[in-house]
């Protein structure tokens, strides 16, 4: 597919189906990580947007349009979204990569996976509607009982930039799909994709505050929505503090939350691997794939000792062949991290292991060649000790740390030597064994033999301090539903003789 030269498109807030200047008028720059050229800017929401949008969204799920529709009806939306998706492909693509830094082939593999979530939670709103009324067996036949599952009501949605159009969507495909209102708050670091979003809504013919999306400054947009009274629910994927400050905040309304929070996974890789080259593959591609700037990047590796220097070797070459290019560039595999703020925290992170004592096998700055961008080269840390930052903190950028082991018994130990417990891996050639270590990995996520695919069809989400619920296939759809228990008298003529009758008139 050719990659498109492209116009960034100047958006205003997309509230109550159409787009509105942000109230105070502010705008943010957008910068490209590519070049750190600003590039044009979206609006920054304030509370005084947050509430109008809450009210646009309240009055959704009043209105017949969008309160009173079937999941058929819903489904019909969700395809008409896959579709235009589809068909602004190449440009999509190309504005996630001119706002990311990921390399244009992920990007527009990240618009498929868009497309097809979109479509999975339409079939997913269709089947609701067989659902959406189920009765419940009772030992006594004077009652009877029935549960709806019906829209939770208005939900925030707040994101981040690692993925940004697909991040949003695995929250609004299935919000949507519920039929709730939905409000989304992208990263300010990476909107304009999900502000094309608002353009394909308005173009489908979404009705009017359904969804609306507010770009804006976490402090300023997306801290008013987890405050407002009227929205009822929270699904935050970012940070760890952000992740508790929305937390503090809900509880104040005792208002559900859903947080993805990012963590430090380990792939551990065993002397009986299939085949060197391959799991050498799988180790780069689980902490290098998005410019290692996934959650459930596998960044510790466990490898057993046996096996260790020959594996860091063939580590080094393909590391070496990786190409670090502009993002636009055709076989780019690596391109910037995505801020300055970003880039000097990865750089931190390298420099900080390097004092404590670590080895850096490979990187550890920016490549020669570029001398714009927030480039970073691939790196490899050895010599870690567990008691060292790189070991425990999750560094978000192209960071592989490694540590070898002799036993299973160990492997496992160190695995789970994390305050987080988003995804694990295991590279090895005896299944028992892996079934063994999936068991014993502290995580939400469980990969054999590779790390990273991730589906829309399975749950997603972790366990510890990465966080709870779970988002993708059924088990999102169950985040944006209220579940109401409804129960009947079915003989209304006999008294229920609780208390002592007075005596009759
Ligand atoms: N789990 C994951 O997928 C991600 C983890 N991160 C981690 O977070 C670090 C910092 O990145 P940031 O973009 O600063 O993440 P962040 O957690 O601050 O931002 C994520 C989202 O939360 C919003 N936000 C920030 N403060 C808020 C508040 N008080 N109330 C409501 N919403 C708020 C932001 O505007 C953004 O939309 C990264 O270095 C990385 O370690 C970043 C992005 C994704
Ligand atoms: N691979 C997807 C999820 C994430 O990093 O947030
Ligand atoms: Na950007």
């Amino acid at each position: 597919m050719a990659i498109p030269n492209i116009r960034i498109p100047c958006r205003q807030l997309f509230i109550d189906g159409e787009w509105r200047e942000p109230l105070k008028k502010n705008r943010l720059p957008i910068i490209n990580p590519a070049n750190e050229e600003i590039i044009g800017y979206i609006p920054a929401a304030t509370e005084e947007d947050v509430d109008i949008a809450v009210k646009a969204a309240r009055s959704a799920l009043r209105r017949d349009d969008w309160g009173s529709t079937t999941g058929a009806q819903r489904a019909k939306y969700l395809r008409a979204i896959a579709a235009k998706v589809l068909e602004k492909k190449p440009e999509l693509a190309t504005l996630e990569t001119i706002d990311n830094g990921k390399p244009w082939f992920e990007a527009a593999s990240d618009i498929d996976d868009v497309v097809a979530c979109f479509e999975y939670y339409a079939d997913l709103a269709e089947a609701l509607d067989s659902k959406k009324k189920t009765e419940v067996k009772l030992h006594l036949d004077s009652f009877k009982t029935h549960v709806l599952r019906e829209p939770l009501g208005v939900v925030g949605l707040i994101t981040p930039w690692n993925y940004p159009l697909l991040m949003t969507t695995w929250k609004v495909a299935p919000a949507l799909a519920a039929g709730c209102a939905a409000i989304l708050k992208p990263s300010e670091l990476a909107s304009i994709t999900s502000l094309e979003l608002g353009e394909i809504c308005r173009e489908v013919g979404l009705p009017p505050g359904a969804l609306s999306i507010l770009t804006g400054l976490g402090h300023e947009a997306g801290s008013p929505l987890v405050s407002h009274p009227d929205v009822d629910k929270i699904a935050f994927t970012g940070s760890g503090p952000t992740g508790v400050k929305i937390m503090t905040a809900a509880a104040q309304l005792v208002k559900p939350v859903t947080l993805e929070l990012g963590g430090k996974s380990p792939i551990v890789v065993f002397d009986d691997i299939h085949d060197l080259d391959i799991a050498v593959e799988w180790t780069l591609f689980g902490c290098f794939w998005t410019n290692g700037q996934i959650c459930s990047a596998t960044s510790r590796l466990i490898i057993q000792e046996t096996i260790a220097p020959q594996f860091l070797a063939r580590l080094l070459e393909w590391t070496k062949n990786i190409k670090i290019s502009d993002p636009l560039e055709e076989d780019c595999k690596l391109g910037p991290v995505i801020s300055r703020g970003q880039y000097e925290k990865v750089l931190k992170f390298i420099s900080t292991a390097k004092d404590e004592g670590a080895t850096i096998l490979y990187g550890g700055d920016r490549p020669e060649h570029l001398k714009k961008g927030y480039y970073i080269q691939p790196t490899i840390i050895t010599d870690v000790d567990t008691s060292m930052e790189i070991w425990n903190e999750e560094v978000f950028g192209p960071v592989l740390c490694v540590k070898t082991f002799k036993t299973e018994e160990e492997a496992i130990e160190l695995a789970n030597d994390t305050k987080y417990g988003l995804g694990a891996a295991i590279l090895s050639k005896d299944l028992e064994r892996c079934e063994r270590f999936t068991k014993a990995f502290q995580s939400g996520v469980v990969w054999i033999n590779c790390s990273q695919p991730c589906f829309w069809q399975p749950p997603w989400g972790g366990k510890k301090r990465s966080g709870f619920g779970r988002e993708l296939g059924e088990w999102s759809l169950e985040n944006y539903l209220n579940i109401k228990q409804v129960t009947q008298y079915v003989t209304p003529d006999e008294p229920w003789a609780f208390y002592k009758s007075p005596s009759k008139l």
